[in-house]
């Protein structure tokens, strides 16, 4: 099933504009597995049993792996959660971008190794840095377009010839000429709520990946009121503030009510249907 649907399907059925970020910190670990690297999948597998009914998408993170020589355990991690979560779409956070031949093997590792539904990816390189992850039919590229962090805004924020701001004119290349098959979607970072708004006038179907409530301050509220639509899907996510909720043996039921009630704060902020 192609990414787009996965997604629709899986935000429906459990009523949920939240993605669980996976970014696995093994100092954080509970109790006798803190500071353990061989316990990333186990702890990241615990999360996904506790959490999967109340996620419209899980986002693994791949730098917590691979800087702690753990991409077998994100193989592992891949393949759970197709067995044990198959109606949830995995979006692999890996912020990708470079020339078409080494883009071919970042879409190679990002869809055969990880068997990821969708990949995060830099626009930065220009379309032929993006154009081989749509040989992968289905998938969804998710391009970052007005990021969560302050320093976004050096590049991001700047205006061009044109009179766009740099993330404008991505938000519109987005939802124009590159999206020659409707695959796209864009990265806008919670933090930036006007931001989030002026992408959503530009792109008014695209998904949206929303990072940056949580541990990073941004508000659901403001987030569902600026980007939601109906037809245009948004994919809130959270990694810190419910990987870590608890640092006890109950961790993982902690991190499920931390969803919960993000989850909850997330619907309740949809406005209500006439
Ligand atoms: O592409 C992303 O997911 C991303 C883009 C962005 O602008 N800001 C951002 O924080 N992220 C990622 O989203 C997650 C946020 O984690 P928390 O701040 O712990 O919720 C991390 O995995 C970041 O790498």
């Amino acid at each position: 099933m192609n990414f787009a649907r996965m997604l629709a399907q899986a935000t429906d059925r459990h009523d949920s504009l939240l993605c669980v970020g996976l970014d696995p910190e093994p100092s954080r670990f509970p109790g006798a597995w803190k500071g353990d690297a061989g316990k990333i999948f186990e702890f990241c597998a615990r999360i996904v049993d506790a959490t999967k009914d109340v996620v419209c998408a899980f986002k693994p993170q791949i730098a917590y792996f691979a800087g702690h020589r753990a991409e077998d355990q994100l193989e592992e991690l891949m393949a759970y959660i197709r067995r044990t979560a198959p109606d949830v779409p995995v979006i692999l956070d890996a912020k990708r971008g470079d020339i078409g031949s080494t883009a071919e093997q970042y879409a190679r590792e990002a869809f055969v190794r990880y068997q990821a539904d969708a990949v995060t990816l830099s626009p930065f390189m220009g379309f032929d840095s993006i154009e081989p992850y749509l040989k992968y039919d289905g998938k969804g590229l998710i391009l970052l377009c007005r990021t969560s962090n302050a320093g976004g805004s050096d590049l991001q924020a700047q205006t061009l010839a044109n009179g766009d701001k740099l993330y404008e004119h991505v938000a519109k290349l987005a939802a124009s000429t590159w999206n020659r098959d409707q695959r796209l979607g864009l990265v806008v970072g919670a933090t930036f709520p006007q931001e989030l708004a002026r992408v959503r006038e530009l792109a008014p179907t695209l998904p949206l990946l929303i990072p940056g409530v949580g541990a990073q301050g941004g508000d659901a509220a403001a987030t569902v009121a600026a980007a939601w639509r109906e037809d245009g899907p948004i994919i809130v996510n959270s990694s810190r503030a419910v990987l870590y909720a608890g640092s006890g043996e109950d961790f993982a039921s902690q991190a499920r009510a931390v969803a919960q009630a993000t989850r909850q704060a997330l619907q309740q902020a949809k406005p209500v249907r006439a």
